[in-house]
């Protein structure tokens, strides 16, 4: 910072000097204009030394004005719509002050006091079109390189607008924005900083080829997985590679940059956008409360404490019968696995009197239940285990917390338990109905959640596909027409988090998922991405599998009183009093050999 006199004089010079000559020309052009027009083009009548008086008298005034409303200290950017409203008050102020001058000299001098109100307006265009022409040349200086990319931007709203601005102004930007793709009419003739509308999706591949784009950046804010199929379709057809945005509430957050783009993957192909929390509601269940998961070595589990513990509950109590699971989960959420901590809790949901006990001593106030068997074909042949662990082990939890008056308990449940056809489904409804039994036994908010496939969970298809891409392959696709409903891990948190606030007692609540999803589609898009080429074998629906999952079951009915993603459904209760493992199995289609298996 400059301190002395000196040192000021030298740093305004340095910085502001050409701007404050180029308003002290507009000023000078100004008034000789505005004189000019005033003794109409008869250069004779002006009286040049006053003229000269006057237009050092204004440049001075300038000066003063130009200092004051901080244009010559650096508050605005250059050519900025803040900086014009500063010079706005700037010329008015100077005229006001000027035009008193210019009163005292007087007519008969030659300056007609109407002189400094012609000239305000034409001072301001000049400074305005200086100002323009400023910003112009800096940002044709940050403008990306020549090696960057040339790219469209799909959307032209709020965030498309901002992203062309941000990459016309990155010299290290990688992509270089030449028009937008917008499929609103209304939109069709907008420009921003040159770059036009130049069509909608169903133009992609005639623009793409005109303009020799290679990318499209998705500037949606809200862009859902069947519009991210739909681009990624249109822009595969005109050799166009699909870049999308870090979400939204980062860059506001200022945690990413708009720059930071990065490739469509299959999980915003398929994924969708996450259920905003009742944020309110919610935390008032949770915090300060001991709060108990079980399972909470699995994918669901462990994403659910790393999401609870933001709610700052009272304790965290991670329960599972893997301790390495367990440990895992310690270290993404305690910061260490050194397992000699009462956060974790080794525990067989199927020993119910460990259960009763670790309840009894850890009084939990809310419980998530997340352990269970989960592989459907793998049940088709262990039938007993499903019942072992889904029913009666769903039962201990039940009992354990129904002892230690936990107030709310949140059953996780499958879309299979809909209309059943496997005993994964048949398992995970008894679990259901015996949650709803428990809740009118003890006038709690025991409840279940109803999830869709959990992208990316542990052994799901996604991670199985990836891993025999990796190993060359074939790629085994059960049927060529089967379709899953997706739900990305932290959206099946936030979901679970959320019921536990507006959920009711009995109720299973569902998230709604949009449309199924091709298993098919996400396979060839895979391998399409792993750049292989890798055989697809189908190899027929397994035992017990439905070519289509459901949501609702028959006369479950689906009202969505609290938040429009979520429907609440009703289901019947059980007491385990009338729990008949033989009558459940006879429900159920076995095979041969699971039949013989079965106890
Ligand atoms: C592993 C694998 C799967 N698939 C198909 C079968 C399914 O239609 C679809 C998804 O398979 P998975 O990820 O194993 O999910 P799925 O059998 O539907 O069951 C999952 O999703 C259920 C929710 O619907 C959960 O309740 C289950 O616990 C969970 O395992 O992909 C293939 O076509 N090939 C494969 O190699």
């Amino acid at each position: 910072m400059p301190h002395t006199a000196a040192e000021r004089i030298a740093h305004f010079a340095r910085h502001y000097g050409a701007l404050f000559l180029l308003d002290a020309l507009a000023w000078a052009i100004g008034i000789l204009v505005a004189l000019v027009l005033r003794f109409d083009f008869a250069l004779g009548r002006i009286h040049w030394g006053w003229t000269l008086t006057v237009i050092g008298v204004t440049i001075v005034l300038q000066l003063i004005a130009g200092w004051l409303t901080w244009l010559y200290r650096n508050r605005y950017a250059i050519g900025s719509f803040d900086e014009v409203r500063a010079i706005v008050i700037d010329v008015t102020c100077v005229m006001v002050c000027a035009w008193v001058f210019a009163f005292l000299v007087g007519y008969g001098n030659g300056i007609p006091r109407s002189a400094l109100v012609i000239a305000a307006p034409i001072t301001f265009s000049l400074m305005g079109v200086a100002r323009y022409i400023m910003r112009l040349a800096n940002e044709r200086q940050l403008k990306p390189g020549d090696e960057a990319e040339i790219t469209l931007l799909y959307g032209c709203g709020y965030l498309g607008v901002e992203t062309a601005k941000r990459l016309l102004t990155d010299a290290q930007s990688t992509s270089l924005p030449v028009g937008f793709i917008d499929d609103d009419p209304v939109k069709r003739h907008q420009e921003v900083r040159g770059v036009r509308v130049l069509g909608g999706l169903a133009d992609l591949e005639r623009i793409a080829s005109e303009t020799k784009a290679t990318k499209l950046i998705v500037c949606i804010g809200d862009a859902d997985a069947a519009m991210m199929r739909r681009v990624d379709v249109a822009a595969a057809a005109s050799g166009l590679t699909v870049l999308v945005l870090p979400p939204l509430d980062r860059i506001l957050q200022n945690v990413s940059s708009i720059s930071e783009v990065r490739e469509l993957s299959i999980e915003d192909i398929i994924g969708r956008h996450p259920v905003r929390l009742e944020t309110e509601s919610i935390a008032s269940y949770l915090q300060g409360k001991r709060v108990l998961v079980t399972g909470a070595g699995g994918s669901i589990g462990s994403e659910l404490c790393r999401q609870l513990v933001k709610f700052k509950p009272s304790e965290l109590i991670m329960l599972d019968r893997d301790e390495t699971a367990l440990q895992e989960s310690q270290l993404a959420i305690s910061g260490h696995g050194l397992l000699d901590t009462n956060d974790v809790v080794l525990a067989d949901i199927r020993d119910a009197e460990a259960l009763k006990q670790i309840f009894l001593e850890r009084k939990p106030e809310v419980v998530f239940h997340a352990a269970a068997l989960k592989h459907l074909p793998m049940l088709e042949q262990y039938p007993d285990e499903a019942w072992k662990t889904n029913v009666l082990g769903t039962l201990n939890v039940l009992r354990a917390a129904q002892g230690a008056e936990v107030g709310t308990f949140v059953n996780i449940s499958t879309d299979k338990a809909a209309n059943p056809t496997s005993v994964l489904g048949h398992s995970k409804r008894v679990a259901e109905k015996l949650t709803a039994w428990m809740a009118e036994q003890t006038g709690q908010r025991y409840l279940s959640v109803r999830f869709g496939n959990v992208l990316g969970s542990r052994g799901s298809m996604l991670p199985t596909f990836r891993k025999l891409i990796a190993a060359g392959g074939p790629m085994t696709v059960t049927h060529p027409d089967v379709t899953r409903y997706f739900m990305t891990i932290p959206e099946a948190c936030q979901l679970v988090v959320q019921a536990g606030g507006i959920g009711r007692p009995r109720e299973v609540l569902i998230l709604e998922m949009g449309e199924p999803v091709l298993i098919l589609d996400v396979a060839k898009r895979m391998i399409a991405q792993s750049g292989k080429d890798i055989e697809i074998v189908f190899t027929g629906l397994r035992h017990g599998e439905k070519l289509h999952e459901e949501l609702t079951g028959a006369g479950e009915g689906d009202e969505r009183p609290f938040h429009p993603m979520i429907s609440h459904a009703h289901v019947d209760t059980i007491s385990p009093e009338v729990l008949n493992h033989e009558g459940w199995v006879a429900r159920m289609n076995l095979t041969v050999a699971a039949e013989e298996r079965v106890q």
